[in-house]
């Protein structure tokens, strides 16, 4: 039996109750919590937590984001804070200048946060929460023993009673440093302060806790080492611990921290070669603004001129931070084959130039595109900004993300974007400009500051999850993997983070596609772009009901779609989208039973297309009220039609019925909005509304099929012709096309 059987975890958060709390509870704000806790209990609840978690007793990982309110502005150092007690506390009220000194007196609990207990100078206790850490509790962030401030500290009630000190933003959390200025002379410990002054021992040691993923204790170590090397000077010893603490730093997306770290190692080692000693390369300034340019080029001729550790770390970090080529170069072949589940971040550069942000007057800004694009081309190419690589299949890597604010939730590949794109923002200043310029929908305008140009952007957690939400990309290892799978299998994508393509603006009849390998984001024009022209994508799919898919933009993205899909779906009488919704389901129901019967009979096919034909007259000029007796539906996907003409394409298929299977083919093509006809053996195709998706590049592949079967080797031979350069707008690459269409015997 479990030592701790029957004991209840109260560190971690229920979402429901949490929520049915943050809106019920009575008002306490500005009193002051009623009753105490003792050192002697909050240690003892504390242990038996410990021991929870080393027992494995937690429940899935649950992040918890409360109402919004913005982080701590400026220094903790800065003259205008003012020191405070646990005792000047009140509940649910801030004061922005005011600063907590505790020390923790307990080793930390990491789960979902990271819990300890702590006392403040007067010897009051009380027990911290801190949320949003990158922490583990093989390498913790506060340890036992650790001074912390804790920014526009208040008292947080918990759920089943009590208080804790509730800390939401990584800013509002600092750990100080045994000699900072800001440590309370009681707690000044002489120890702490007398520390191996032998650098080797110092990096030997600092190897030794990489090796055990302590990546902050190796920091530390190293950072010591660097201390100390200074007295003694010996340049070899310097790079190296350089080299090191750059390693680390990039393992935890520091890097900004790295590119200071190799810059240094880069200049010691300049200094200290005869042949380089009066070369720019001995100004650390200048190789780190070269690692930062987001440029190919080398013209100082840096990485041809340092050993090879640093020049692969040089590239690691120029890829990180993202460089750009000027062509739309690759080798597809050799990035997909290099990608799977456990290596998804590739080393190539991105390719943005022929695009650009702008105004569109009506939708915010957008993506314009800066030269003309045939069908196929690729628009831009960008490395992720975030993508994170947990292992899908290991229940430690569960997690979910709640907003208690507006009552949201998301799923495990969100809340793991979430994660990391709080600790890449944290810990990287100089990429936060470009990450919060992106719509948050008003939060910041609402919640925050006018933020100077000469001060740090505040990493405030609720923006961080307004942008994630509103700029995010659901994103599969490859997307030609998801071609292959079974029906229905829906299988888990991560969620990433692109800043480029965030600028995208949605419309249900997109003229640009995206795909992805590893964490490489592909855009390709699904039709002619002209110079000047919007790219638009599609966010989702759109839902067949027009209400439907209104109401999944208003509340998942805030905005109303004016394509000219939404607009003639809109206009159709509500009369008559209700009976094209009504016969779609009693269509689909009908088809799926006959699936379950095995191969269809003629009977029944004959039956099946009937009912379309019915359907059909239901997207007829009369359907569409103000068109002026024009078809509104000329070349707009009929959306309603695509799933039992999909069907009937494929039954006619599998009974051999080769004339059928063309006809229905076209009209599959049709429904999506593509419009296929031969003129003699020339095959014309217009799409410029319609959909590029693995549905029409099948249509094009069964036309192909049937072309041949009847002799008509060169329309087969143009369907084939288009349906492989779909399958590269779909999919990003050729990769995996002889399988995909071999499996067509074509
Ligand atoms: C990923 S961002 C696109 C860039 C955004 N327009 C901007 O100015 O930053 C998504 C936001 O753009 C706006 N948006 C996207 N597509 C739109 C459309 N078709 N019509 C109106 N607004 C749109 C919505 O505000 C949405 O939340």
């Amino acid at each position: 039996m479990k030592l701790s059987a029957g004991f209840r975890n109260t560190y971690e958060e229920v979402p429901d109750l949490a929520k049915k709390f943050v809106n019920e509870a009575p008002n306490e704000t500005g009193q002051r919590p009623k009753s105490k806790v003792s050192r002697d209990a909050l240690v003892r609840t504390h242990q038996r937590h410990l021991k929870l978690l080393s027992e494995g007793s937690v429940p899935v990982r649950s992040l918890v984001l409360p109402k919004p309110y913005p982080p701590a502005r400026g220094s903790v150092h800065a003259t205008s804070t003012k020191t405070v007690h646990l005792g000047d506390l009140q509940i649910d009220s801030r004061d922005r200048d005011a600063v907590l000194l505790l020390r923790t007196i307990t080793t930390p609990y990491v789960w979902s946060s990271t819990v300890a207990v702590v006392e403040d100078e007067t010897g009051d206790v009380a027990r911290v929460t801190v949320w949003n850490l990158e922490d583990n509790v093989v390498d913790p962030i506060v340890t036992k023993g650790s001074i912390i401030a804790i920014r526009q500290p208040c008292w947080t009630r918990l759920v089943d009673g009590g208080h804790h000190i509730r800390v939401d933003h990584p800013s509002d959390l600092v750990l100080l440093r045994p000699d900072d200025d800001l440590v309370p002379e009681t707690w000044w410990n002489d120890e702490d302060l007398v520390t191996n002054r032998d650098p080797g021992q110092c990096k030997q040691d600092g190897d030794m806790m990489f090796l055990k993923k302590r990546f902050r204790q190796a920091l530390e170590l190293y950072t010591r080492g660097l201390q100390y090397v200074s007295n003694t000077p010996d340049p070899a010893a310097e790079i190296d611990l350089y080299r090191k603490r750059c390693g680390v730093s990039i393992v935890l997306l520091r890097l900004d921290d790295a590119a200071n770290d190799l810059s240094e190692a880069i200049a010691t080692h300049a200094r200290s070669t005869p042949e380089l000693s009066s070369s720019e390369l001995t100004n650390a300034s200048i190789v780190k603004a070269w690692l930062r340019n987001r440029s190919t080029e080398d013209p100082l001729h840096i990485s041809s001129r340092i050993p090879r550790p640093l020049k692969e770390l040089a590239a690691r970090i120029k890829f990180d931070v993202g460089i750009n080529q000027p062509t739309p170069d690759y080798n597809l072949p050799v990035i997909s084959a290099y990608v799977g589940p456990l290596t998804l971040h590739v080393d190539a550069a991105n390719y943005l130039c022929d695009t650009e942000v702008q105004n569109t007057g009506s939708h915010g800004r957008g993506q314009f595109a800066k030269r003309d694009f045939k069908e196929g081309d690729l628009i831009c190419v960008e490395k992720a900004f975030v993508l994170p690589g947990y292992f899908m299949q290991d229940r430690n890597s569960d997690c979910l993300l709640y907003s208690l604010g507006d009552g949201t939730a998301a799923p495990r590949p969100g809340a793991w974007l979430f994660k990391e794109l709080v600790q890449k923002l944290r810990w990287n200043p100089s990429l936060r400009k470009e990450f919060f310029d992106m719509t948050d929908g008003g939060y910041w305008e609402e919640h925050g500051w006018e933020v100077a140009e000469d001060e740090e952007i505040p990493v405030d957690v609720f923006r961080v999850e307004y942008i994630r939400r509103l700029n995010c990309f659901s994103a599969p290892t490859r997307s030609s993997d998801l071609l292959n799978q079974p029906p229905n299998s829906n299988p888990e994508l991560r969620n990433g983070f692109w800043t480029h393509a965030s600028y995208i603006n949605h419309s249900c009849l997109p003229n640009t596609i995206r795909t992805f390998i590893g964490d490489l984001r592909f855009l390709r024009a699904a039709r002619d772009i002209a110079a000047g022209e919007e790219l638009t994508n599609q966010y989702v799919a759109p839902d067949i009901d027009i209400n439907e898919r209104r109401e999944k933009f208003r509340t998942t993205w805030g905005f109303e779609c004016d394509c000219q899909l939404c607009f003639t779906d809109g206009s159709v009488d509500k009369g008559i989208r209700k009976e094209r919704l009504g016969q779609f389901e009693e269509l689909k129901s009908m088809v799926m039973k006959l699936g379950e019967k095995g191969p269809p009979t003629i009977t029944s096919l004959k039956k099946t297309a009937r009912a379309l034909r019915e359907m059909e007259a239901l997207y007829s000029p009369a359907s569409a009220e103000g068109q002026g007796g024009e078809d509104p539906y000329a070349t707009l996907p009929r959306l309603a039609l695509v799933h039992p003409s999909l069907f009937l394409t494929e039954a006619w298929r599998s009974v051999k019925n080769v004339d059928r299977t063309i006809e229905y083919a076209i009209k599959l093509l049709r429904n999506f909005g593509i419009i296929a006809r031969t003129e003699g053996k020339e095959l014309k195709v217009d799409n410029q509304a319609g959909f590029v998706n693995v549905e029409t590049v099948r249509a094009l592949n069964y036309l192909a099929e049937g072309y041949t079967s009847r002799g008509e080797e060169e329309l087969a031979n143009q369907c084939l012709e288009k349906a492989r350069l779909w399958y590269i707008i779909i999919t990003g690459s050729e990769v995996g096309s002889e399988q995909f269409f071999g499996d067509f015997g074509l």
